[in-house]
């Protein structure tokens, strides 16, 4: 079963540097305040000293020991700017142009991460996910093997039982319409990331169909991407297309797919495109009560990760846990 306890072990055995984009930002600095009380992850904030400074004598919280870093007196300028043109020379960057680009906390910090200054990087509670997102794709790229970025929340629940309920879902924002194969590859992906939060993953291709019960284009992407999906991950339960209520409820899987292992009981739910994803998750977090820890981005080729701008000090502080404890 997850428990953040775990993450912070692995954390103590290996202490790591995240860098925060948005360093004046009051839930970044009592997170920042709350891990600088610790020593398991040392905070990077992005900004200017005074404003930062300011900012956390303003919110009543202590930031001493953060190191603070400030793009316009960065003293390694000059080899970060090398290294961004060298890195964005297919689009024929000028040094000029990069400097302007790097003033840019969003962009700094991504290449704090890429330069090995910082272990991971966590933006977002301010920047838009695209704004967020788009200096991680053009510059740390995806990792070897995988061909998109794609994301996964995880959802946590206090049960009856004591046990918490963990679900994940997948894509809610990054890919806006993924096609049959990105949909393959977003599921492997997030059965992977549910299994680090102790799921064991069965997955659901969501839909407004049950297993044909509806028509159309929609229906089709779905039935095919679960059909393709077992053939790549054999071992893994999957089952597609489905409607939401027969993936979670097994009344209603008795009814309309009594014949599926996992209709009833799915934990995975991967949805057919951002805006079902999107609405879907936040409609679990804010009416099911459920804690939402993400977008964690996956098949990014470092641990960069996005904030909802919704997001409390408590979500930064556990968002910042878990990217650089996946590190
Ligand atoms: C992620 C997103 C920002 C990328 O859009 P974009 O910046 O317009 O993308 P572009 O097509 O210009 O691509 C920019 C770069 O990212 C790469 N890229 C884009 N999407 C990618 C993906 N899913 N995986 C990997 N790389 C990707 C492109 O190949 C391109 O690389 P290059 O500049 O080296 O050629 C866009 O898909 C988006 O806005 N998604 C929704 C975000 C959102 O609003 N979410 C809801 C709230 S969480
Ligand atoms: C993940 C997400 O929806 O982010 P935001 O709320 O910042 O748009």
């Amino acid at each position: 079963m997850f428990g953040f306890g775990q993450l912070i072990e692995v954390l103590k055995k290996s202490p790591k540097k995240i860098v925060f984009t948005e360093g004046s930002d009051p839930r970044i600095l009592e997170a920042s305040s709350r891990l600088l009380a610790s020593n398991f992850l040392h905070p990077i904030l992005v900004g200017d000293p005074d404003e930062i400074e300011k900012a956390a004598e303003e919110s009543g919280f202590n930031i001493r020991g953060a190191e603070i870093v400030d793009p316009k007196k960065f003293d390694r300028m000059d080899e970060m700017v090398d290294l961004f043109c060298e890195l964005r020379k297919s689009k024929g960057v000028t040094p000029e142009q990069a400097r302007g680009i790097l003033s840019q906390a969003n962009y700094f910090g991504t290449m704090l991460v890429k330069m090995g200054i910082a272990d991971a990087l966590l933006g977002g509670a301010t920047y838009s996910t695209a704004d967020t997102v788009r200096p991680a794709l053009q510059l740390i790229k995806t990792k070897p093997g995988n061909s998109i970025v794609s994301s996964c929340f995880i959802l946590v629940r206090p049960s009856a039982t004591g046990e918490n309920e963990v679900l994940a879902m997948s894509d809610c924002a990054i890919n806006i319409h993924p096609t049959e194969d990105e949909l393959v590859e977003i599921a492997g992906e997030s059965a992977a990331c549910a299994r680090i939060f102790g799921v064991d993953p069965k997955v659901a291709f969501l839909s407004y169909s049950t297993l044909g019960s509806g028509k159309g284009e929609d229906v089709d992407k779905m039935r095919n991407a679960a059909h393709k999906a077992r053939e790549k991950y054999p071992d893994l339960p999957i089952e597609g297309e489905l409607q939401f209520d027969a993936a979670v409820s097994p009344r209603v899987a008795r009814t309309k797919c009594p014949d599926s292992s996992v209709a009833g009981h799915a934990n995975t739910f991967i949805f057919p495109d951002i805006n079902a994803g999107n609405i879907g998750y936040k409609i679990a977090q804010r009416l099911g009560n459920f804690e939402a820890y993400g977008p964690i981005l996956l098949g990014l080729n470092a641990p960069i990760n996005d904030l909802s701008r919704g997001c409390n000090a408590s979500e930064v502080y556990s968002m910042a846990i878990i990217t650089a404890a996946l590190a």
